[in-house]
This record gives structure tokens, C-alpha cells and sequence, in this order.
């Protein structure tokens, strides 16, 4: 969808190292920097761009740039920085990264989605905020339930945000949930599309609580490994609870995705009885792409608005998707008996189509920042050697059936080594399906696998034993790379 009006800038190559430049109120630096390829060098110390707000106000999906503070965006960062007063930027590129980057301003701001998205934010907030008020002080009929008994309290919008490939829907569930997070809520964020990973790595379905700030600097925009616990204290810092899909798309094993995204919302449900202010920010579900007259793919997303209790459905670039959506939601009603109401919005004419190499770059990435950490904090993982008897590895069956087995006990093999495999919050003792649907504890990357001496060796981010912790074997991502070459 083009936005009339829209004046684009066409990129220009950078003349020198160093520029400034001015945006108008509403306007978008938009930016791109490959990853870094074999042939490419810096030739200097510079880890990649580094921009500078001098002047007026900037934000990386919604989370706000300090004054004259120097920030450096990787290679493998596609994104954009917004104002919606004006700003001077100063772009620094003394590494000589190809970076490709255009000024993008509407000469009618009114007519900009970032307008529609704010005010979406603000429509939200005066849900939250009507929510945290009756929170405070209930109705006398909820007044029981504090104390036991009486209605569940209703949390906070569920917000689910779904639309076709690359329209910006993980954009503006972080620009969502980093407002709600600037005005001191607290709202949970999900991610049920197993080809990127929340705070965890590709291949997981995970939620975790967005109580502080977003990494401005990281590739993911604060949606990134680099943003867990993992990586070290930061202010930055977020918790997730993961569940281990294993498969690159929800539609390989639709069973255990559904299983997977039930027992993740039961226990969304459950932070929400638990704590009282994430209970009034409400939810922001982050979805896989979904196309207009995909059936398949609307299935599932109807099954995630009933296990997540999704009161709005936002449906970004594509009026015919939202039609379809409003006619399957228009009579059905969540268990607190609100509407669901759907909700039709413009995508940026800026988000961009993610090709196959570069996810797949970024997938690396990820596990390579997973145990080695990336600028802000390097990490040594431990090199750990264990015989095959030490180690129970999982695998699930290749190409899913009814009455299949959800995960079978497998030899460790040569096959194994580069893998990536999910420590699980289990036992060993387990039924499979208890193992297939637990939390994931970590990862572990398989180094070398010696059959005639029936040892493996791999490397953990953390020191000491597994235990009795089983391990999965996932069918995706594949070890496109050698981590310890
Ligand atoms: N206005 C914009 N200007 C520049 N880049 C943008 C803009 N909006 C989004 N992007 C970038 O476009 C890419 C795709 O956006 P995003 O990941 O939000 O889309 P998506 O719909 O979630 O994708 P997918 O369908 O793969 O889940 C991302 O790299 C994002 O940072």
C-alpha cells in the first residue's frame, strides 16, 4: 500500500564519514546496514553507525534517544528513528559500513499511520488507565476477590497484532509496549511466531514482562537475546518464559504450536492474577503473517484470541484481511464478555521485506550473541564435555501425524554437532509430553561428537552440570554456521 504524498528522499551515497541531518516533525531516518559479509572490512575500531541526537526529540520504536548521547547501530539492523517534534540527527560512519539510509517526511503529517498508531497508544492507555483505577478501588461486587471468591478482575487490553509478511507488526507491538512502558505501565509482550524469537532465540514461543526500557542499539530493537539476563545486568534487562517450537513456522505442527500457545497464555493469565500492575497494562501479542483468505492461517489466530482472552485485533495493511477478521470475531465475545473489537490500520510504507539471507544472517546472530554475547557485554561460554550416557536428547518426528509421538528419545549422533539444543525446566523421569511442554531453561550448542569414545562436547553459557535436565533436539533452525570456527 503507497501513502500519497509520501516525499521520499531517494538514498544518497554518503559523501563523507560524517553528516547531519535535519527531520520535520514526523518524519523518519530510515536506515539499513548489511550484515557483514567476508569480503567487507571496516577499516576502523567503529563496531558500526553511530547517530547522535542533537537536537529536538527521536525514538527507535517508541523508546526515546538521549541528547547527545552516542549510539551505534550494528550491521544487521533494519529500522528507522522517528520524530514527532523535529529533530538534527548527526550520523557518523567513520567504519565506512554500506549503510543505505533516506529521509522519509509527510508533507501531511495528519496523514502519517504513525498518527493512527499514537493515537491507538492513547486509546490503550485510557483502557490501562481505566483498569489500574478500578484495580485500586473495585466494585463492591469484585471487591470478594482480592480476598477469594467473587469474578476474576479484568486485566488490561490483550492486544494482538496480525497482518501479511513484513508490514510492520513487530514494530509497532515494541513501539506499542515501549509507550505503555514510558508512562510507567508494565504490559506483558508476547511472540507466537516461532520464525523470530522474543528475547530468546529463533524456534521459541515466549512472553516476558516489559518493565523497563528497550536496547535502542541492538539489531531486534529491544526484542533481542543481548536484552535477557543472559547478557548481564542492564537497565535494559527482561525475563522471558520460553517454550521450545523447534520448527520455523506455526503451520509444521499446528498440534503442538496450539499446545504450546495455550500453556503460554495460561501462564500470561496467571502473571496477570499475580501481579497486580501487569495485570492492568494488559497484553501485546506479536503474530506470524497471515495473508487475506489464508483460512489456515486465520484458524490459528482465532485460536489465539480465545487462549489469550484478545480484546483488539489490529490488523495492519491489509483491508481485506481486517474485513475477514471482523466477520469471524463480529459475534464472539472474550470471557469477561467484551466485544473484540477489530481494528484496521496502515503499515509504514518503510517496513521492508525481509529476504531469506538476511533472516538467516540474523538467526545466526542471534545464537552466536546467545553465547558470546555481542558489544555491550562479551560472553565466554564453557566448554563441557560429557559421555553419552550423561546427556537424554529429544527430538520430535520429522513430519507430524496424528497419534504421532510428540518427541522420541534419540542416540546422539555425529548429525548433532553445530546444533543448537533446548535445555528443558524437566526431568529426565518425564513423560515426553511433559518435556515437550515445559519451559526452556537455556541452550546448549553441540561442539563435537567422538563416537568411539562415546563423548560429546558442547559449549553452555553457563558453568555446572546439566543434571537431569533433558535436552530437545529442534528440526529448525539449522546450524548454518560453525561457532567455534
Ligand atoms: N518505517 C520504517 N522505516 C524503516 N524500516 C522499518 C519501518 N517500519 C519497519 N521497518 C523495518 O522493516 C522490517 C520489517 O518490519 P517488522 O519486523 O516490524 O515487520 P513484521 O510484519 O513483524 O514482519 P514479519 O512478517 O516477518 O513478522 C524490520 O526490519 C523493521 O525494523
Amino acid at each position: 500500500m503507497s501513502i500519497p504524498g509520501l516525499g521520499q528522499i531517494a538514498p544518497q551515497a554518503p559523501t563523507s564519514t560524517q553528516r547531519t541531518i535535519n527531520l520535520r516533525p514526523f518524519g523518519e531516518w530510515r536506515f539499513s546496514i548489511p550484515h557483514q559479509h567476508s569480503t567487507f572490512s571496516s577499516n576502523s575500531s567503529a563496531a558500526g553507525v553511530t547517530v547522535r541526537l542533537v537536537a529536538g526529540t527521536a525514538e527507535r520504536d517508541g523508546t526515546e534517544l538521549t541528547p547527545h548521547k552516542d549510539y551505534t547501530f550494528l550491521p544487521g539492523t533494519k529500522s528507522k528513528l522517528f520524530t514527532d517534534q523535529g529533530c538534527t540527527l548527526e550520523i557518523n560512519n567513520t567504519g565506512g559500513y554500506p549503510l543505505e539510509d533516506r529521509v522519509a517526511e509527510h508533507p501531511h503529517p495528519e496523514q502519517s499511520p504513525m498518527v493512527s498508531y499514537i493515537n491507538l497508544h492513547f486509546a490503550l492507555q485510557d483502557h490501562e488507565r481505566a483498569t489500574a483505577a478500578q484495580l485500586q478501588y473495585p466494585p463492591p461486587h469484585q471487591q470478594g476477590r482480592q480476598g477469594g471468591g467473587g469474578p476474576r478482575p479484568k486485566p488490561g487490553p490483550r492486544v494482538l497484532v496480525c497482518g501479511p509478511y513484513c508490514v510492520g507488526k513487530t514494530s509497532l507491538v515494541k513501539y506499542l509496549g515501549a509507550l505503555a512502558t514510558r508512562m510507567g505501565f508494565q504490559p506483558l509482550v508476547a511472540n507466537l511466531n516461532p520464525t523470530d524469537g522474543l528475547l530468546s532465540l529463533p524456534g521459541t514461543l515466549s512472553a516476558a514482562v516489559f518493565g523497563t526500557l528497550m536496547d535502542v542499539e541492538e539489531p531486534a530493537g529491544g526484542f533481542g537475546v543481548s536484552s535477557t539476563p543472559i547478557s548481564g545486568p542492564s537497565q535494559t534487562v527482561k525475563n522471558p518464559l520460553a517454550f521450545y517450537f523447534g520448527r520455523e513456522k506455526a503451520g509444521e505442527d499446528v498440534d503442538t504450536w496450539r499446545q504450546m500457545t495455550e500453556r503460554l497464555a495460561v501462564l500470561c493469565m496467571r502473571k496477570f492474577e499475580r501481579n497486580r500492575d501487569v495485570r492492568a497494562a494488559g497484553l501485546l501479542l506479536d503474530t506470524a503473517p497471515v495473508e487475506a483468505g489464508d483460512k489456515e492461517g486465520q484458524e490459528l489466530l482465532g485460536w489465539a484470541v480465545r487462549q489469550f482472552d484478545v480484546n483488539y485485533v489490529v490488523v495492519l495493511g491489509s483491508e481485506q484481511l481486517k474485513t475477514e477478521l471482523w466477520q469471524r470475531f463480529a459475534s464472539e465475545k472474550t470471557t469477561f464478555g467484551e466485544p473484540i473489537t477489530v481494528l484496521g490500520l496502515d503499515k509504514s510504507n518503510g517496513a521492508v521485506q525481509i529476504d531469506k539471507g538476511w533472516r538467516q544472517k540474523s538467526t545466526e546472530t542471534a545464537i552466536k550473541e546467545y553465547f558470546f554475547g555481542g558489544i555491550k557485554a562479551r560472553l565466554s561460554p564453557f566448554t563441557q564435555s560429557a559421555s553419552f550416557d550423561e546427556l537424554v536428547v529429544f527430538k520430535a518426528p520429522e513430519e507430524p501425524y496424528e497419534g504421532a509421538p510428540v518427541l522420541e528419545r534419540v542416540e546422539i549422533t555425529p548429525e548433532m554437532a553445530h546444533w543448537t539444543l533446548a535445555v528443558m525446566i524437566a526431568s529426565v523421569t518425564d513423560s515426553p509430553q511433559a518435556i515437550r511442554f515445559s519451559s526452556v531453561l537455556g541452550f546448549i550448542v553441540i561442539a563435537d561428537v567422538d563416537v568411539e569414545r562415546r563423548r560429546v562436547k558442547f559449549l553452555s553459557p553457563v558453568s555446572g552440570r546439566l543434571g537431569n535436565h533433558p535436552l530437545i533436539w529442534g528440526r529448525w533452525p539449522e546450524p548454518y554456521l560453525n561457532l567455534l570456527a
